[in-house]
């Protein structure tokens, strides 16, 4: 296993130094089909819109299968749509074809969404020996209370859950959400955690140096063979 920690000035800089790195990966990719999930929220949109402009032409969309680690159960033109961001910011802007596009669909019933983003993604992800599906790559964020994907603190059942995703409650908001479970975060062949700002330096530290368990940071239960953690200088302050 190797974790890798980068640090970079701000935001912006965190974005661009990811995007020259998924493009270098990228080109060592020989698989026809390279499947990605893509977190949420609002530090992704910085990376996805290098990817709709300056990325637009530098990368064979065509041969990725973009999924998300975690989606709001709201339609996909609600600004909370984690999909919604993404094909605004990029999907629309790129040559990819729609098959190539899973989302989870916000506005159908949670309980059997689940289970047909459960299906879909076994239908076009690798798996392992234990039928977990392996991602090649994963990006993640992480809440200011250590949350990843969906998986809030003292959810713990879903870093353990047998399942390829669960129907999440937000602790503050419950606003319903579809989220990757710990087992699939853990198997992806890379995953890579973009996070910035100060107001997440103390909960970062706590989760890198081990000091705190999975239970109250989620993000902490992510032990991939290949992680690297993209971060800004203010919430790297502590470490
Ligand atoms: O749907 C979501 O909200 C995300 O997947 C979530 O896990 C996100 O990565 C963190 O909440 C950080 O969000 P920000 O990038 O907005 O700080």
């Amino acid at each position: 296993m190797s974790t890798e920690t980068k640090k970079f000035a701000d935001p912006a800089a965190v974005a661009s130094g990811f995007a020259a790195d998924f493009a270098d990966w990228f080109a060592t990719q020989g698989q026809e089909k390279i499947t990605i999930a893509l977190s949420g929220g609002s530090t992704p949109k910085l990376l996805f819109e290098l990817w709709g402009n300056e990325y637009a032409e530098k990368i064979d969309w065509s041969r990725i299968h973009f999924f998300w680690g975690d989606e709001r159960c709201v339609d996909p033109d609600d600004s909370d749509s984690n999909y919604g961001v993404a094909k605004a910011l990029f999907l629309d802007k790129v040559q990819i074809p729609a098959e190539n596009v899973h989302r989870v669909l916000g506005e159908a019933d949670p309980d059997e969404e689940r289970l047909r983003y459960e299906n879909e993604i076994y239908g076009h992800v690798d798996i392992d020996d234990n039928a977990v599906p392996e991602f090649d790559l994963i990006i993640l964020g992480m809440g200011t209370d250590g949350h990843t994907a969906s998986i809030f603190p003292h959810q713990s059942q879903f870093l353990k859950s047998p399942q390829v995703c669960e129907v999440a409650i937000h602790p503050e908001t419950a606003q319903k959400r579809i989220t990757l479970t710990g087992p699939v975060l853990n198997r992806g062949k890379k995953v890579a955690f973009l996070i910035t700002g100060a107001d997440k330096a103390d909960v970062l530290a706590q989760v890198i140096k081990k000091e705190g368990d999975s239970d109250n940071f989620p993000a902490s239960h992510v032990e991939a063979t290949d992680l690297t953690f993209y971060l800004d200088e203010a919430v790297a302050a502590n470490l």
